[in-house]
C-alpha cells in the first residue's frame, strides 16, 4: 500500500451523467488525487449506455439511482486501497448532473441514519427508493406538464420571471408531476425528493441534505429573486411538495458534519463538515473562477455555455440561475443536448472510431468548410428544438458530406449555435472576451481552436478539465470560511491560472462574421419546418 503524507484537504464530488469523480485538493489549492468510475464500463450490471437508459418512446431517460450509490462505493473502496488518508479532509462538497430527481421511500431516513459500516452503501440502500430509475436532465417525456405548469402561472414568460427559465421538459418540477400523475402510489410512499447533488450529499451526510439555491434554480419551483419555493409552482406539480422538498439554502451552507459511517469504515474525522452539493455547471462556474464578462464553454456528455450575472433577465429561451459562489447574483446558462455524444458518433462513422483522426480532419479542412454546413441533433435538441440531421452545401441541401467535411460541419455548427444563442441573450465578444473550456471534449485542441475561430476570442484551459469536481472542493473551502465575510475569489486566489489553449487563426473573424447570418438563416429555416411538420402531424382529425 503506498503511504500518502498529512495533507489537510477538501474533497470535491461530481455525480455526472456519465460518471462519478473525486479530486482532492490541498491547503494551496494544488489537485493531488484524482479517480473517477464510469457507469458504462464499470458497472456494466446496470446496462447503461453514457450512464442512461432511453426508453422504448425515445423520450423517457432514467438512470439507477443503486448504480450512483455503488459508484461512490467504488470510489471510497479504491481510495482506501490505495492509502488516501481520510482523516486529512477538512471538508467535502459536489455536484451533480442537474435537474435529475431521486425518490426517498418512507422510512428511508431511519436507514440514512443507522449505516453500518461493515456494509457497503448499496447493499444497504436498495429497499430505500420508491422510483428505483430516476429520471435525468436528458428526458424531453413531460410536455404535457411543462403546459400546465405555464397555464398555472399566466404563461412561459411570467413563469420564466418567476423561476428564471420557461417551463423546459427536463426541469424537476415537471419530472415530479409526471410521477405524481403516472405513478400516484409511487409518489405516496415517497418522503423526500432530492436533486441528484442534494441525494448525494445526504449519502455523505447520514440524513437528508437541503437543495441548494443554484441547483435549485433548474427545477421551475424556486422564485430565484426571493429564494423561497413558489407556492403556485409546487401547487400545480404536485400535493405536499413542500414538505417532500425541505426548505432550500445557500449554496455555501454547511448542511453539517460527516456521518460516523465514514468516520468508522474509511477513517473520516468526526469533524469533517459537508458543504451543500450544487448544479454541475454552478460548480463548474466556480472550479473555472469564472470572472464577469468571461464565457464559460463546457464540453461535457451536455454541452453548455454560462456566464456571470449581476442582474437576471429571464427570457423565453436560456435559464437564469442563483449564483452558487456569491449569493446577490446569478448566472446564466445555455444547455445544448447533442454534445458529446454526438461528437462520439460522427467520430465512430467518419473518423474510425479515433480521436487523432478526427483531429486531423479538423486540421486538414479549411475555415468555412468551403460554405457547408450542417445541424447534427441526433436527439431532440434543447437549443434550439430541432430533432435530425441537416446539411447544406454552398449552394443547397444535402445528403451527405465526405468525411472530413462532416466532421468540420459538426464542430463549427455546434460552436456557430452556441454563439448565436449566447448573443440572442445580449452576450456580446468583446476585445477583452475570455473563453473558459472544460469538460472531456476541452482535451481536444483542435475542438478549442474552432472555438476560438467561432468566437473570435481567446480560449484557456484548467490543468484538470473537471471543473465540477474542482470547483466542489473550492466550494468545500469557501464553506469553512462560512460566516468570516472572505469572498470566494479570495478562498480561491491560490488556484492555478487558466492556461492559454487556443488564439484565434488570423482571418478567422471575417470567415464567421460571413457565416454566421447564414447558419441562423438556416436554423429558423429548420425550425419552421419542424413546427409546420408538428402542427401538421398534431392537428386533430375530424373524421368525414
Ligand atoms: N480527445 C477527446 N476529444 C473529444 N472528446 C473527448 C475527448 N476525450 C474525451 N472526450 C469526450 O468527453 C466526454 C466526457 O466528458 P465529461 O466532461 O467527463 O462528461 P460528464 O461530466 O458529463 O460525465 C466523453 O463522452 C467523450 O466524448
Ligand atoms: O441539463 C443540463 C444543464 O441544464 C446538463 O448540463 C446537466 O447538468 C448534465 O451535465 P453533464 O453531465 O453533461 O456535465
Amino acid at each position: 500500500m503506498a503511504e500518502h503524507p498529512a495533507r489537510p484537504c477538501c474533497l470535491g464530488w461530481d455525480f455526472s451523467t456519465q460518471q462519478v469523480k473525486v479530486v482532492a485538493v490541498d491547503a494551496e489549492l494544488n489537485v493531488f488525487y484524482e479517480d473517477s468510475v464510469n457507469f458504462d464500463r464499470d458497472l456494466l450490471e446496470y446496462g447503461t449506455q453514457g450512464g442512461v437508459h432511453v426508453h422504448e418512446d425515445g423520450l423517457t431517460v432514467t438512470s439507477p439511482v443503486l448504480m450512483w450509490v455503488q459508484a461512490l462505493d467504488i470510489i471510497l473502496e479504491r481510495m482506501k486501497a490505495s492509502g488516501f488518508d481520510f482523516s486529512q479532509v477538512l471538508a467535502l462538497s459536489g455536484a451533480g448532473q442537474q435537474h435529475g430527481s431521486v425518490y426517498w421511500k418512507t422510512g428511508a431516513s431511519g436507514v440514512l441514519t443507522s449505516l453500518s459500516p461493515d456494509l457497503l452503501l448499496h447493499k444497504q440502500l436498495q429497499a430505500c427508493f420508491s422510483i428505483r430509475d430516476s429520471p435525468v436532465w436528458m428526458d424531453s417525456s413531460t410536455t404535457a406538464q411543462c403546459r400546465q405548469l405555464e397555464a398555472a402561472v399566466g404563461g412561459a414568460q411570467a413563469l420564466s420571471g418567476l423561476t428564471g427559465s420557461r417551463a423546459y421538459e427536463r426541469f424537476t418540477g415537471n419530472q415530479i408531476a409526471k410521477i405524481y400523475q403516472q405513478n400516484p402510489e409511487a409518489y405516496s410512499h415517497t418522503e423526500r425528493i432530492s436533486l441528484v447533488s442534494s441525494f448525494a450529499a445526504s449519502l455523505f451526510l447520514g440524513s437528508y441534505s437541503p437543495i441548494d439555491y443554484s441547483d435549485g434554480s433548474g427545477m421551475n419551483l424556486l422564485q430565484i429573486q426571493d429564494k423561497v419555493w413558489s407556492q403556485v409552482c409546487l401547487g400545480a406539480c404536485a400535493p405536499h411538495l413542500e414538505e417532500k422538498l425541505g426548505s432550500p439554502v445557500p449554496s455555501c451552507s454547511v448542511v453539517g458534519a460527516i456521518s460516523s459511517y465514514y468516520v468508522q469504515r474509511y477513517g473520516f474525522s468526526p469533524g469533517c463538515k459537508v458543504v451543500a452539493f450544487t448544479g454541475d455547471n454552478p460548480a463548474s462556474l466556480a472550479g473555472m473562477r469564472l470572472e464577469e464578462g468571461d464565457i464559460a464553454v463546457s464540453l461535457g456528455t451536455s454541452d453548455t455555455l454560462f456566464l456571470w450575472l449581476r442582474e437576471p433577465m429571464p427570457a423565453l429561451e436560456g435559464h437564469i440561475f442563483c449564483n452558487p459562489v456569491d449569493a446577490r447574483h446569478y448566472m446564466a446558462l445555455l444547455c445544448f443536448k447533442n454534445g458529446s455524444l454526438m461528437r462520439e458518433k460522427i467520430r465512430d462513422e467518419s473518423a474510425s472510431c479515433s480521436w487523432s483522426d478526427f483531429s486531423e480532419a479538423l486540421q486538414s479542412t479549411e475555415m468555412g468548410n468551403g460554405g457547408n454546413l450542417g445541424f447534427y441533433f441526433d436527439v431532440m435538441e434543447i437549443t434550439p428544438e430541432i430533432i435530425g440531421r441537416h446539411r447544406f452545401s454552398a449552394e443547397n441541401q444535402v445528403s451527405a458530406f465526405p468525411r472530413a467535411v462532416e466532421i468540420r460541419a459538426l464542430i463549427e455548427g455546434q460552436f456557430m449555435a452556441k454563439r448565436i444563442h449566447a448573443e440572442a441573450l445580449g452576450y456580446r465578444v468583446m476585445p477583452k472576451t475570455k473563453i473558459l473550456a472544460t469538460g472531456g471534449a476541452s482535451h481536444n485542441r483542435d475542438i478549442l481552436q474552432v472555438l476560438a475561430d467561432v468566437f473570435g476570442a481567446p480560449v484557456y484551459v484548467t490543468d484538470t478539465a473537471n471543473s465540477a469536481c474542482v470547483g466542489s472542493a473550492y466550494r468545500a473551502f469557501q464553506g469553512l470560511a462560512a460566516g468570516t465575510d472572505v469572498p470566494f475569489s479570495e478562498v480561491v486566489k491560490l488556484a492555478p491560472n487558466p492556461r492559454l489553449a487556443a488564439t484565434p487563426t488570423a482571418g478567422a473573424s471575417q470567415v464567421y462574421e460571413a457565416l454566421l447570418p447564414r447558419y441562423a438563416k438556416l436554423e429558423q429555416r429548420i425550425l419552421s419546418q419542424i413546427r409546420g411538420f408538428r402542427s401538421e402531424f398534431l392537428r386533430p382529425r375530424h373524421p368525414c
